[in-house]
This record gives structure tokens, sequence and C-alpha cells, in this order.
């Protein structure tokens, strides 16, 4: 295996503890950590993996950590510069970006800067940067392995493609349908925020979990897929397949699919982040084909989900459109999660985000970040108009 010493940026989240988890068992050191204010984990943490560094963006919450682990070595940093000292650390040699939301881009840019390999989870970094981010981890010839599930599989199912841009035709994106797969929107209205947080397959945190809730998550995702392996929103299906066991699949010039399978657990595509291309022993049990009895397929209901059509249009306009809708939903999903608005406000709060942003054709860095706040403030000035 691989001798990798990680920095895992939002390491008290979802995937960070599912990070760690996989560090602890396969013993691969830890340097960084970085969290925004989870101190009482990011202590726990830093008492386990000994980091030689260790960042806060709440800066008073940073000053509180520092004060409770002054009997140890580790270095705490607060605010942005120190989640990207995190990002950039030299004795870092995989960059695990594991931030929620557009948060990650910065952290994300710096460590390309310091010719990092990435191991990226965080899908709004592609979403709202894809144009900055891929051409730079291009130019540099650096590694970036996705962690999410459905990327995972897709990057695990081109391995043996010879020439994979050539040979590719499409990509089979699969999609749960989430809590409210087969709903109408006149049920969809009355769906509550506890509803919306109880994914079929994934324990997530609960802005994705949202995200899956809406079909936003997929509509990222084709977003995501688009920028990771240099294809079209018209090489990209997404299949719904209830289950969650095949992760994704890729199928060739000559009809040929391949698809990687597994049971929902994201250890499996952190763990294969670490130690790719080869793969390392996992204890418990794998899927039980004779168990589940059958797989279902189907197609998502882009009249009922409309963020997975909002999505298809922003990435079809390009520029700084997926940026802002990016924005439009990460505000939209806080206040639906504060009980400011309902479920399907979320939709109608992106879609006139859409309709009202004029997107800027090849962004700087400073035009994709107006683009978010923009989208922000726009939909803070919508709902309050309500
Ligand atoms: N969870 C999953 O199974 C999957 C997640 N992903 C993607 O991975 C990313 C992370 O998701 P998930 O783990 O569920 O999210 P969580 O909400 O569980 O965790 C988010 C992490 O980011 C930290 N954080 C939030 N904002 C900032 C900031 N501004 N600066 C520094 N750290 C910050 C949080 O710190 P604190 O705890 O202190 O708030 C926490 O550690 C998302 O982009 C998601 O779409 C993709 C596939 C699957
Ligand atoms: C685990 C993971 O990668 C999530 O993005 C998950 O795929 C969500 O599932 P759906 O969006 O398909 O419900
Ligand atoms: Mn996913």
């Amino acid at each position: 295996m691989r001798d990798h010493n990680l920095s895992v940026l939002g390491s008290t989240g979802s995937i960070g503890t599912q990070t760690l988890d996989v560090a602890r068992r396969l013993q691969v050191p830890v340097c960084g950590l970085a969290a925004h204010s989870n101190i009482e984990l990011l202590e726990r943490q830093i008492r386990e993996f000994r980091p030689v560094c260790a960042a806060v963006l709440q800066e008073e919450k940073a000053a509180e950590l520092k004060e409770r682990v002054r009997d140890l070595p580790t270095k705490i940093l607060s605010g942005i510069d120190g989640v990207c000292a995190v990002a950039t650390l030299p004795q870092a040699t995989l960059v695990f970006t594991a931030i929620v939301g557009i948060a990650g881009l910065i952290p994300t840019l710096e460590a390309i800067r310091e010719n990092k390999s990435l191991a990226l989870a965080n899908k709004e970094t592609l979403v709202a940067g894809g144009s900055l981010v891929i051409p730079e981890v291009q130019r540099r010839g650096l590694e970036l392995i996705p962690v999410d599930s459905e990327h995972s599989a897709i990057f695990q199912s081109l391995l043996g493609a010879k020439r994979p841009r050539e040979e590719l035709r499409k990509i089979l994106l699969t999609a749960s349908g989430g809590p409210f797969y087969g709903k109408t929107r006149q049920e969809l209205s009355a769906v509550r925020r506890e509803d919306a947080l109880r994914h079929p397959n994934w324990s997530m945190g609960a802005k994705i979990t949202v995200d899956s809730a809406t079909l936003m998550n997929k509509g990222l995702e084709m977003i995501e897929a688009m920028w990771l392996f240099g294809v079209g929103m018209d090489q990209i299906e997404v299949v719904v397949h209830r289950e969650s066991i095949i992760h994704s699949m890729v199928e060739f010039c000559d009809h040929a699919i391949i698809a990687q399978l597994g049971l929902p657990d994201m250890r499996v595509p952190i763990q294969f982040a670490i130690t790719c291309p080869e793969r390392e022993q996992t204890p418990g049990p794998g899927v039980d084909f004779a168990a589940l009895g059958s797989l279902s397929f189907g197609r998502p209901d882009l009249e009922t989900f409309r963020c997975l059509s909002h999505c298809i249009r922003a990435a079809r306009m390009g520029g700084t459109m997926p940026a802002a809708v990016n924005g439009a939903n990460e505000m939209a999903v806080s206040l639906f999660l504060r009980g400011k608005i309902d479920f399907l406000q979320i939709d109608e709060l992106v879609g006139a985000v859409l309709d009202a942003h004029s997107p800027i054709e090849t962004p700087t860095l400073r035009q994709i970040l107006d683009a978010d706040e923009w989208a922000r403030e726009y939909v803070l000035t919508q709902y309050q108009v309500r």
C-alpha cells in the first residue's frame, strides 16, 4: 500500500469521521485536521491522531481548542488561513476535501497550488469552481481521486480502459430517488424536515441528505461527473436505482457496461482513494445477491423533482450559472433546515435564481464567489417577500 500522510478538511463531519475510521484501521498517519466549530470532537481526534496541525474556522472556538490541547505539540490555527494551512501542509501526501459546500473551494485551490494529491468528496467545489480546479489539476498533472460514491464507481469502472476518453459512450449515474420517491408535488408540500433527513440507504450530513431528497444531489453529481470525466450533459443518464447497490456504471462504445457494486458504505470509496490502484482487506460482509433477490431501475421524475432539471439547465448555460444555482441551493437548504421555508420552496428558490442570474463566461475565482454571494442574497430577498 502507498505510504500516505493525510490532511482531512472537514474531519468532524460524516465523510471526515469515516475517513479517520479508515485511517485508524489501515494505520495511515494523519498530519492535519480542519473543521468549522466542533472542537469537542476535534480535540478527541487530535488526541488520537496527533496531527502536526489542526485548524478551526471560528476564531473563538480555535482559541478555546488551543487552551484545551496545550499539553500537546499540535499547532492550532484559525480562520480560512488556518484551514488553507492544513490543506497545504508540507507533510501531507493526500488531502481529503470533506468540507461541505462552496467553503471547500478556496482550500482545495490552495492544495492544488502546492501540488497536493486530492481525494475529493466536496462536490460543490467542482460544481461552482470546476472551470478553475480541473484545468489546474491537469496542467500540474496532479492526482484527483473521486470519493463521492457514484464518481468513485465511475473512476473504478474506467480503470481498465486503455483510451477512456475515446471509448466511453455514456455514464449511467445511479440515484436512490431519496425518501420521497414516487410522491406528487401535492404530497411534497406537506413533508417535514425530519422526513427529508431520513435517507433510505445512506447515513450522511444534513445538507447532502436534503439534496438527495430534492434530487439536487443528482444534479450536482451530473455537473461533478462532467468535470471529473470530461463528458457533456448528454453523455450522462440518471438511472433511479432504489437499492443503492450499483454505485454507477459506464457504457463503452461497443455497448459493454462496467459497474461497481457494493453495500452502501462510504468507507469503501474512502479506502480506495487512499489505497488505489491497490486494494486492502476490509472486514464485514459484502453484498448477498440471493438475499437481495432483485435490483430495480427507473427514470427520474424531472417534473416533480425540479432541482435536477435546474442543474441540467445550469450546466448547459455554464459560466457562473452552476455557482449561482449551487449558492441558491445552499441558502435554501439552510433555511429549510432552520424551519424557515417548506420543502417545495427549495426548488422554487433555486429556479428563481436560475431565471434571474446573468452568467459570466470563463469566470475568475472572484466572479464565482460573487455569483455565489449574489445568489444567496437573492434567495434571502425572495424568501422574505413571501
Ligand atoms: N456524507 C456522505 O456520505 C457524502 C458526502 N459527500 C460530500 O462530502 C462533503 C461533506 O459532506 P458531509 O460529510 O456529509 O458533511 P457534514 O455536514 O457531515 O460535515 C461537514 C464538515 O465540514 C466542516 N465545515 C463546514 N463548513 C466549514 C468551513 N467553512 N471551513 C472548515 N470546515 C467546515 C464541518 O465542521 P463542524 O463539524 O465543525 O461543523 C464538518 O467537519 C459534501 O460536499 C457532500 O456533498 C459526498 C458523498 C457522500
Ligand atoms: C453516498 C453518496 O455518494 C451520496 O451522494 C448518495 O449517493 C446519495 O444518494 P442519492 O442522491 O442517490 O439519494
Ligand atoms: Mn453521491
